[in-house]
């Protein structure tokens, strides 16, 4: 799918890019208005929306760059419609830049307020009708100070308190835009309602804790124009992108027609893993399911017996679609029924076990880097952490790097789970999933991820594609079920799969809106 394809919200550029793209465009210079009023007003503009009133000032946090100039703006404008406004500057002012000084100048000359920091600290029970964070935006390098940390922790009490909105400029303050990580496992960070973010969208709003901090992400460009914009490789995995891929299927079709899936896991104690995988890869669509278990199959499965089970030894590979991994064990048989599945599957989903099996086996690793037919791997981050042979917390710190390594060294595409699931190929195009909620933190639900990864890899035949959609349904089948009140709390991976199936068919059969069959 072409760049042009994607909005720009849509679209994920880096830092360094969106640095390249705003030098560029301050160049240029067009219009009567500089970059920081445009992002001043587009500020003040969302903040009328979601909460500043002429009831209850607006409180506003203005730091030492840029961000704050942006800060200066939005007051600056807010005043012009109405609002009172109370500034506190955090940081020296001295290195402003032009365009904040002017912006200062300008909130100064207005009479606007500004308050001290200690006056602010020492007046808890002040009413609110907003909350501003312009301390930092993309030019964070380092932990906020214990001054700044005081004020962030002091401000993200207050507003959960008195239920005051948060508006972030740019990025929620402490927050790496890049990677959505604090700078320190302890560092402060912005709890925000909202974001407004400039120029273009980025990574760190949708992926690790950037989901927690940010809430609803909203994407300004400033007016800046299309060709300022190079190609970017990191998007939003969206449902509009989706819709294409799965096509109605032909009435003259048979169950030969939509893939032969093998579940290679089950080791004993761990059945209901490869149960779950199988069940969910009949949910989204496969056409012939079976389960080989190590731990010896069970005749059927009662509730599903459409499931065909056979002896580990008894099952032929070539020509389906494995998914091999839940419950899959470590032990000798599943080393070599792994070895086996790479060498002959037809396409294959690596999960759970079989990866920590590839995580200390070289040999397993050249033979996986060495297929040429499609291939999904689907680490949580501590597994991704051993076949990386880093922590779990070096995955987290940069898990749009961890997602590319994953896929480049495994010649896979990479699922990196977690909150905003990273999907990345081995050239390093990268999607962040935009699905999903804290529902899924539960058992089983990676065994289904890896059951309708594998049903719908065999149906489109296309990794990339695949881990997309099922990453996605996945997501959205959890967003649906709590939104029913089913979860976050109790929802059962198998509670899942019915959701999953409704959505599966909605996207191939219906119209871009999400309209009922
Ligand atoms: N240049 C422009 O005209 C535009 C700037 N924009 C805004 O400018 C921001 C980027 O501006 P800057 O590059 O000035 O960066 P920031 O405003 O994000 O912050 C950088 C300043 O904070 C200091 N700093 C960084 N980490 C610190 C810490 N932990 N404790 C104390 N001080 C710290 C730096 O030394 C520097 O002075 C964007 O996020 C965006 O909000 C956008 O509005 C687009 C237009
Ligand atoms: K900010």
């Amino acid at each position: 799918m072409l760049h042009q394809a994607f909005t720009h919200e849509a679209r994920l550029y880096s830092v360094e890019q969106i640095r390249e793209i705003e030098n560029r465009a301050l160049a240029a210079h067009q219009g009567d208005m500089s970059l920081m009023q445009k992002a001043g007003l587009a500020t003040a503009e969302l903040a009328m929306k979601i909460g500043a009133d002429k009831h209850a000032p607006v409180l506003i946090l203005a730091g030492p760059g840029n961000n704050g100039g942006d800060a200066y703006e939005a007051g600056y404008q807010l005043s012009k419609l109405g609002c009172k406004v109370v500034f506190v500057i955090c940081g020296k002012i001295e290195n402003y830049s032009r365009d904040a000084q002017a912006a200062l100048q300008r909130a100064r000359a207005a009479g606007l307020e500004f308050a001290e920091l200690d006056e602010l600290l020492n007046a808890p029970q002040q009413r609110w009708s907003l909350i501003i964070d312009g301390l930092f935006g993309i030019g964070l390098k380092r932990s906020p100070e214990a001054g700044i940390a005081r004020l962030i922790e002091f401000v993200n009490q207050l507003s959960i308190e008195k239920s005051i909105p948060v508006l972030a400029i740019d990025v929620p303050s402490g927050l790496n835009a890049d990677t959505g990580q604090a700078t320190s496992q302890d560092s402060a960070v912005i709890q925000a309602s909202h974001t407004i973010s400039f120029i273009a969208n980025k990574s760190g709003l949708h992926t690790g804790s950037g989901k927690d901090y940010a809430g609803q992400v909203s994407i300004s460009t400033l007016d800046i124009a299309e060709d300022f914009f190079p190609e970017c490789h990191s998007y939003l995995n969206q449902r509009t992108s989706l819709f294409p891929l799965l096509k109605p299927r032909k009435q003259n079709s048979h169950k030969g027609s939509f893939g032969d899936i093998v579940v290679l896991g089950g080791a004993k104690g761990m059945a209901g893993a490869a149960i779950l995988a199988a069940r969910a890869a009949q949910f989204a669509g496969a056409g012939r399911i079976y389960c080989s278990m190590l731990a010896g199959a069970p005749a059927y499965d009662s509730l599903h017996p459409e499931i065909m089970f056979r002896k580990v030894g008894e099952i032929s590979l070539p020509g389906t679609t494995v998914v091999i991994g839940p419950g899959l064990g470590t032990s000798n048989l599943a080393h070599a029924l792994l070895s086996k599945a790479i060498l002959t599957a037809q396409a294959l989903v690596i999960d759970a076990d079989a990866l920590n099996l590839i995580a200390v086996d070289s040999k397993l690793r050249v033979l996986l880097h060495n297929r040429n037919t499609p291939c999904i791997i689907t680490p949580h981050p501590l597994e991704a952490a051993r076949l990386l042979n880093q922590s779990a917390a070096d995955i987290q710190n940069n898990r749009l790097l961890a997602a590319r390594e994953l896929a480049r060294q495994f010649n896979a595409v990479a699922i990196l789970k977690g909150s905003g699931s990273i999907i990345c190929d081995p050239d390093g195009k990268l999607f962040i999933n935009t699905t999903g909620n804290p529902a899924l933190a539960s058992g089983g639900t990676g065994d289904v991820l890896a059951g309708v990864a594998g049903a719908l890899l065999a149906q489109l035949g296309n990794s990339m594609d695949a881990a997309r959609m099922a990453a996605w349904v996945h997501g959205h089948a959890a967003d649906e079920l709590v939104m029913r009140g089913l979860g976050p709390i109790g929802l059962s991976a198998s509670e899942l799969l019915p959701e999953i199936r409704l959505h599966i068919n909605k996207l191939a059969y219906h119209s871009k809106t999400d309209g009922r069959l």
